[in-house]
Formats: C-alpha cells, structure tokens, sequence
C-alpha cells in the first residue's frame, strides 16, 4: 500500500504492510478465482507486503484466524470471499488497529459494490495496493457486529428458512426462491420503534437498519445511509396487500420517488424495536435468532469509527460523509 490515509487531514506511509489474507473456499465465486490467488498473494510480496494465505476449513474460522491476527498486531486482514466472510472477521477487527480488505470472491458481495472495490480480483489487488484506510462505523446488536445492515422480519425468516433447506446450494436463485414463497404469505407483525425521540409503530412485513445503503446487491432500502456519520437509518416497510408487495419490490428495484409510499423512516444511533413475539434477524445476510418479546426491546445500536476498512481512494459516492482526499 503507498499511502494509508486514515482521519482527514492525517496520513502516513507503510511500505511492507503485514497481512493475513483468509480465504472462504465454499463462497460463491471463489472457484472462478483460484487460480488467481496464489497469483495475487505474489504480487503483494513482491510489492513489500508481509503477507500469507490462510484457507478456511470451517465456518468460524476466519473469525478464529483474525482474532489471532489482531493479537499480533497484522495491519491488514484480507476476506477473499463474500459478505458471510467479512461479517465473521470483522466481530474481531471491531475498535483494532487492523483494517479490512476484500477481494470479492463471493456470490453477491455487497460491501465491495458498495465501496466500489472492483469485483475482478486485479482491481481489487490494485485497491490493496494503492487505496487507503478509513475508519467507519459499525452497527452492534446484542454482542454482534454487523457491517451492513440488520433485517427483521420477511428477510429474517427467508434467511434461516434458506440456511436450514438444500436451496442454498442454487445461492442468489435459491434465496430468490424462498424469498418468493414467504414473501406471498408472510403475516405483518406489530412493532414499536424508539429512536431517540422519534417513535414509529407499524403493522411492519420488514425492519432495515442500515449502516450502508445497498441491500441483496440491487436494492436500497437505506438509500441515504453514510457509513461514517455515527447514526444507522431504519426503513420500515408496512404491511400490504401481495399485489402491492410486488408493487413495493419493484419501486426498489427502479429507485422510484414514489417508493416512500410504502414506509416508514428514521435515523438514530440507537434504535429500540420492540415485538410482541419473536421475529426472525438477518444481520449482513446470516441468520441470527429472533427478537426479544414484550417489555424487553432488541436494541440495535452504532459503534462509531470501530472498524478501519480498506477503500479505493476515489471513494463510493454518497456512502462516507466525510470527503474523499
Ligand atoms: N471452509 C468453510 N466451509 C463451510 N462454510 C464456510 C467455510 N468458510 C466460511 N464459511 C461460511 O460460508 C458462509 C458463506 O460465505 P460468504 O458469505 O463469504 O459467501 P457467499 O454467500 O457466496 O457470498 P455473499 O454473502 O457475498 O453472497 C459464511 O457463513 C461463512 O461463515
């Protein structure tokens, strides 16, 4: 990396940067890539970078790998894989020293189209090389980070319905699939929203909280979401008719104005959602239990600056608030 930028106005040099690049073999495109690695990996070393390939065997180890590697002070953890992989590794890169980096090697790969970190592997090696460091926030829910957003409802029971049958062997068509089935025939679920002093209560088919803006690759539910601004935006989609669930779907996917017809919106740095049964959460895409029931609220809630991420140094537009160098 020539140059690490990290607050404005403050920048420093590392010319042999040490990183562990921990790689999912099971993500979704990683087999198209990996003949490239061992090619990428090479190019790094011979850039100066102290850098070695580590193989995941198992889910959990990325996250095992880089608590190791923030243990010994690694400037640079490397995901070459998808949203699934970056979620593990940053529950230990949280409030460390140590930033991301991605080489996409996922089947979606949100955050790399988000922060506009090219999707072939030698871009994305050029953005290790010659990008810099920003620090962003991170969402927090009970002890759980999350990078880009939290769902609760629809998208939380899609997400463990997919997780627990053999269609999450087709990847995007197999979540499209489910995704479908219950999106025909999921019941609203009444939900009180504290947000500072802001309060919405809904017959709600879906909660997004999000500290960035793009959802499943296409849509955006948070579409004004920063990812540097110290708040999370929440966008709650209220209960409709199937005719007009597709209806609010295709709003989405078009970006129409008129798509505010159909929700709900806030921002807040913490956000108290409160059901009366459990409700099923996705966080970055993963399954992650239900919401706590009556008196007791789900409290999602930001982590300011907890995570130093590696960025092209033309930065995404409307993702940071801060302005690019
Ligand atoms: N070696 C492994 N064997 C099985 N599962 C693994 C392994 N390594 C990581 N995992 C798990 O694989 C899951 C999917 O990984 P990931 O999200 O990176 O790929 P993807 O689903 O293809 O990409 P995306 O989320 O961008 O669509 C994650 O939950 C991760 O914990």
């Amino acid at each position: 990396m020539q140059e690490i930028i990290d607050e404005p106005g403050s920048s420093m040099e590392k010319q042999s940067p040490t990183a562990i690049l921990i790689a999912n073999p099971t993500a979704g495109s990683y087999v198209f890539h990996a003949h490239q690695i061992t090619n990428i990996l090479a190019t790094l070393q011979k850039q100066g970078w102290q850098a070695e390939l580590k193989l995941t065997q198992a889910s959990g180890d990325a996250r095992r790998l880089t608590r190791v590697a923030v243990q010994q002070h690694i400037d640079i953890v490397v995901a070459i894989g998808g949203d699934g992989t970056i979620h593990e590794i940053i529950q230990e890169l949280a409030g460390s020293e140590t930033a991301l980096g991605v080489l996409p090697g996922g089947t979606v790969n949100v955050w790399a189209r988000e922060a506009g970190i090219p999707l072939d592997l030698h871009g994305a090696c050029d953005v290790l090389l010659n990008g810099q460091i920003r620090s962003i926030d991170l969402g927090k829910i009970n002890d759980h980070y999350f990078l880009l957003m939290v769902g609760i409802g629809l998208d939380g029971e899609v997400t463990q319905s997919v997780e627990k049958r053999p269609v999450k062997h087709l990847g995007v068509l197999g979540y499209l699939l489910v995704a479908a089935w219950w999106g025909a025939r999921y019941p609203a679920f009444h939900t009180t929203i504290e947000m500072g002093q802001q309060s919405i209560k809904a017959n709600a088919l879906q909660v997004i909280i999000g500290n960035t803006q793009l959802y499943g690759g296409a849509l955006k539910y948070t579409w004004l979401a920063k990812c540097d601004d110290g708040l999370l935006d929440v966008c709650v989609i209220r209960k409709q008719s199937l005719f007009r669930r597709v209806a609010v779907i295709v709003d989405f996917l078009l970006r129409h104005p008129r798509r505010t017809q159909w929700i709900r919106s806030g921002t807040s740095d913490t956000i108290k959602l409160y059901t009366n049964y459990p409700i099923a959460i996705q966080i970055d895409g993963e399954p992650m239990g239900h919401t706590s029931t009556n008196e007791h609220p789900t409290i999602i809630s930001v982590v300011p600056r907890a995570l130093k991420v590696v960025v092209p140094t033309r930065l995404a537009p409307d993702l940071f608030s801060q302005a690019s160098h």
